[in-house]
């Protein structure tokens, strides 16, 4: 089995990727975990009865990877539309959130009906940066996806939830797939949902090495592995 990352331990891993010592950039990362989230989501729920998926997009980078796989699910035959109420100002976003207009991906600024017209959920609003207390205009999404009998696909760590040690209380939201990213987060223990995926496949073995990270074996070419199955 994968160890956990705790909170501290994902942000100082999240540092030394994108230091010289790995050399990577962001946007790279980023499009390997959204390619990550988007083949998951394909391998589990069929795009001609799933088709129609809102994606609920964070002002941070688990919203970056909910615009990345919005815009693979379009390439995939899926109609993704998004609800991102704080968009970043950074050149970065800017550009992924074009990539979507340009693959047809439209704004749905309002949260019921976007809910009430999807067959899928991909919840992107907060992932290891998250810091309660919830501030709005997320706590009332939450709220909303804590009451959706729609299934929920959380990317990397289901929102609201302590990155560190599960749930907060009963109002919070029950993913039924958890796509976690480059390694499981402590929280992911108390995941109850049917389907358990590993994507981000960029770990180099020796930082897998030094953070002690025992990682499983991604079947041949595939971004995502499949963990567990309830
Ligand atoms: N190393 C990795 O594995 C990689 C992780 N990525 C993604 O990056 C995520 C972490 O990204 P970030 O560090 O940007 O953090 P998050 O995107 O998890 O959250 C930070 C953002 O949320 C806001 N925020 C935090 N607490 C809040 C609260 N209580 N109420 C309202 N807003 C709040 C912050 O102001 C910030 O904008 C991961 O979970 C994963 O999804 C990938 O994009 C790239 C590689
Ligand atoms: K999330």
């Amino acid at each position: 089995m994968v160890k956990f990352l705790k909170q501290s331990l994902a942000s100082q891993l999240d540092v030394d990727l994108m230091s010289e010592k790995c050399g990577f950039a962001l946007e790279q990362l980023m499009e390997l975990a959204g390619f990550s989230v988007a083949q998951s989501i394909s391998k589990v729920y069929p795009k001609k009865s799933n088709s129609r998926v809102y994606v609920l997009t964070g002002p941070g980078n688990n919203g970056g990877d909910g615009l990345v796989a919005a815009r693979h699910l379009s390439h995939f035959g899926y109609k993704p539309k998004l609800y991102y109420p704080k968009q970043p100002k950074n050149e970065h976003y800017q550009r992924l959130l074009k990539q979507c207009f340009q693959c047809d991906i439209e704004l749905e600024p309002d949260l019921d009906k976007g809910l009430d017209q999807c067959d899928l959920i991909v919840d992107a609003l907060f992932g290891f940066g998250f810091k309660p207390p919830i501030r709005e205009p997320f706590g009332n999404a939450l709220k909303a996806l804590g009451n959706t009998k729609i299934p929920i696909v959380s990317v990397d760590v289901p929102s609201g939830w302590d990155v560190d040690n599960g749930k907060v209380d009963d109002s919070c939201i029950n993913p039924e797939m958890l796509v976690s990213l480059s390694a499981p987060k402590p929280c992911a223990k108390f995941f109850e949902g049917k389907y358990h995926f590993l994507g981000g496949r960029f770990i180099p073995r020796f930082l897998a090495k030094e953070y002690d990270l025992d990682l499983p074996e991604y079947p041949g070419s595939e971004q995502c592995v499949l963990l567990s199955k309830i």
